[in-house]
């Protein structure tokens, strides 16, 4: 384990299936804490980055929400699974290095290495939280079964035999957001000393 200096106060540790709504939960919580004290690490970023170097394609739109990164998905997928054969923690390590906010909030593990490398690293300090939706919802907003994506560990990794903190449930019919997360924003803010 490399040495490390800083220490987060709390590491929110997010999963969930494509159009569960991690990005638009994260961001909630990034908008209620603020950017001094919470920062929302994606680790498809530095992937995204060096795959798109690697296959001179647009980061920005591999970045976005939009159809042009679902056309490359599959190939991302493997493509990270063989840095990550190599060195579990590879992208952990690039989305976290030089961050100094006091919460972290992690919007994207997918895999066991991802949830294990946060509780190895910060076993004090790491919550679990699932994000999840109905498929009916997850569709009305935009997402369609793809195989080689929704049957591969990118999407099924935490599917089973995980024990997760939180259980925040994306839907219209469900409690809101405000109410799911307030126990989780709560102990952010103490973390802070807000
Ligand atoms: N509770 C919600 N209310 C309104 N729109 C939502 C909600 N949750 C998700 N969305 C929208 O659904 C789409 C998918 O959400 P997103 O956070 O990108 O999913 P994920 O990051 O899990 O793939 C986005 O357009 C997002 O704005
Ligand atoms: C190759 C990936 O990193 C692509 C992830 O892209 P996004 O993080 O954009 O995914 P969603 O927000 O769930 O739609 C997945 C992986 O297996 O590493």
């Amino acid at each position: 384990m490399e040495d490390r200096v800083f220490q987060p106060r709390l590491v929110l540790v997010f999963s969930g299936k494509r159009k569960s709504g991690k990005d638009y939960v994260t961001d909630w919580i990034l908008e209620s804490l603020g950017p001094q004290v919470c920062c929302v690490l994606r680790l498809s970023g530095p992937l995204k980055q060096q795959y798109a170097q690697e296959h001179d394609l647009d980061l920005t739109q591999l970045l976005g929400p939009g159809p042009y990164k679902e056309k490359y998905r599959a190939d991302m997928i493997l493509w990270g699974e063989t840095q990550r054969r190599q060195d579990p923690g590879y992208f952990c390590r690039l989305a976290t290095r030089g961050v100094r906010q006091p919460v972290w909030v992690v919007s994207d593990a997918r895999r066991r290495t991802d949830l294990e490398w946060f509780k190895s690293e910060f076993p004090r300090q790491t919550q679990s939280v699932r994000v999840q939706c109905s498929e009916e919802t997850r569709k009305q907003r935009g997402w369609s079964y793809t195989a080689g994506v929704d049957d591969a560990e990118s999407e099924c990794g935490l599917d089973s035999g995980v024990h997760f903190d939180w259980i925040i449930t994306n839907e219209a019919n469900a409690p809101s957001l405000e109410e799911q997360l307030q126990s989780i924003l709560k102990l952010a803010e103490e973390a802070a000393d807000l």
